[in-house]
């Protein structure tokens, strides 16, 4: 039996392009909507429609959902940078939560009944035990992970009234790139880590800065669960078969490996692989960052059946260097 249409939005994006890629691999029909705000046509593979659109545009997304078939929603539009959140928060729950329940309506209105959303570790906030499992409280300390988490609510409250089933996938730090070099993280004014690195490895930039190295950590720097971002793909497929299969179950799931690599610990594995050491500027701690997230991936792994491929530090890392060569030859 063919498979049905799935839209994405963000899908021009870092990890909306990799989710874009796993589905076309597995022989889905995909139709991406993404504004182009932080996102790249050529990231989209050929044959794969995208639609320039503002998903906070209901009748936009009804005339893109009278156009084409959709059956299900992989939500990954929205804004990302935590500092930013706090700066402007305004816009983040515009660009986030506000947009989410646009699209939300208008995809009730054509009758979809699944989607599927991109949620964050930081809707657990600053955590005082890790590893971090789904029943954790969640008391984000930032605008950015409040926004994420209304977003969740609304899906939970309506998905309630049975409109819709939905999966909110947490990720915690997502890195590395496609390891057939079809795509990577590519946005300009990066701020994740890795991503910074890397960059400073190819001499686009002359060092990274190291925020903060006395926290109650083994080396004083954050700790942080860093998921490679196909494996994280791969998840997504699962969950949207999952959703599909049990159309009257949702879920809420962790994505990360469930170990944690401090600051430090990560500049050390690129150092490796590059074969030279990145300069590194010690430096104070940036606001909003909580000591360590590392996930318990146990829900994930037992409902999907998610068997991790890149988990390898060198792997990850080895993937996002190669990738920011390949932008920067
Ligand atoms: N990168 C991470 O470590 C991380 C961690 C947790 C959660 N997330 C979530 O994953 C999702 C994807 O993140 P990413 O790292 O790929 O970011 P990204 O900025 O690379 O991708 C987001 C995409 O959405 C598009 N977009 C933004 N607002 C839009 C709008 N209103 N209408 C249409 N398109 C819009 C952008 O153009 C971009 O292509 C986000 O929802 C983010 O909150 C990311
Ligand atoms: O140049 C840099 C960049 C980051 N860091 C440090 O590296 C760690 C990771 O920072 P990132 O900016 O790479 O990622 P965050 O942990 O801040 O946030 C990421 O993961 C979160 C969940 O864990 C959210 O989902 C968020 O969207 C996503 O950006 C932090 O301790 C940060 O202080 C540095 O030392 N130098």
């Amino acid at each position: 039996m063919s498979k049905p249409t799935i839209l994405v939005t963000g899908g021009a994006g870092y990890i909306g392009s990799h989710a874009v890629l796993a589905l076309h691999d597995a022989g889905w029909p995909v139709v991406v909507a993404d504004n182009l705000s932080n996102g790249r046509r050529e990231a989209i593979p050929d044959g794969v429609p995208l639609v320039e659109v503002d998903v906070g545009d209901a009748a936009a997304m009804a005339d893109l959902f009278a156009v084409h078939p959709i059956a299900a929603i992989m939500h990954f539009a929205g804004s990302i940078v935590v500092p930013d959140s706090v700066t402007d928060p305004h816009y983040y729950y515009r660009n986030n939560t506000v947009a989410s329940h646009a699209l939300i309506g208008a995809a009730m209105k054509a009758g979809i009944k699944h989607i599927l959303f991109s949620s964050t570790a930081a809707t657990y906030g600053a955590p005082e035990t890790v590893p971090l499992d789904e029943d954790n409280p969640t008391r984000p300390i930032n605008p950015y992970g409040w926004s994420k988490l209304m977003t969740e609510q609304m899906l939970r409250d309506i998905a309630a009234t049975g409109a819709f089933n939905y999966g909110a996938l947490r990720y915690f730090n997502v890195a590395g790139a496609d390891p057939q070099g079809r795509s990577g993280q590519a946005s300009k004014g990066a701020t994740h880590l890795l991503k910074v690195a890397c960059e400073a490895a190819v001499g686009k930039r002359s060092h990274v800065d190291v925020f903060g190295t006395d926290y109650p950590t083994p080396d004083g720097t954050c700790i942080r669960d860093y998921i490679h971002v196909s494996d994280l793909a791969a998840a997504h497929v699962l969950a949207l078969e999952a959703l599909i299969d049990s159309p009257s179950e949702s879920f809420t799931l962790n994505c990360g490996y469930g170990r944690g690599t401090s600051v430090l610990e990560m500049l050390d594995a690129l150092d490796a692989v590059n074969g030279s050491p990145v300069a590194r500027v010690m430096g104070e701690r940036r606001a909003g960052d909580p000591p360590q997230l590392v996930a318990s991936n146990r829900r994930l792994v037992e409902r999907l059946g998610w068997t991790p491929r890149f988990a390898d530090t060198a792997t990850i890392v080895r993937s996002a260097l190669e990738w920011e060569r390949r932008l920067a030859s």
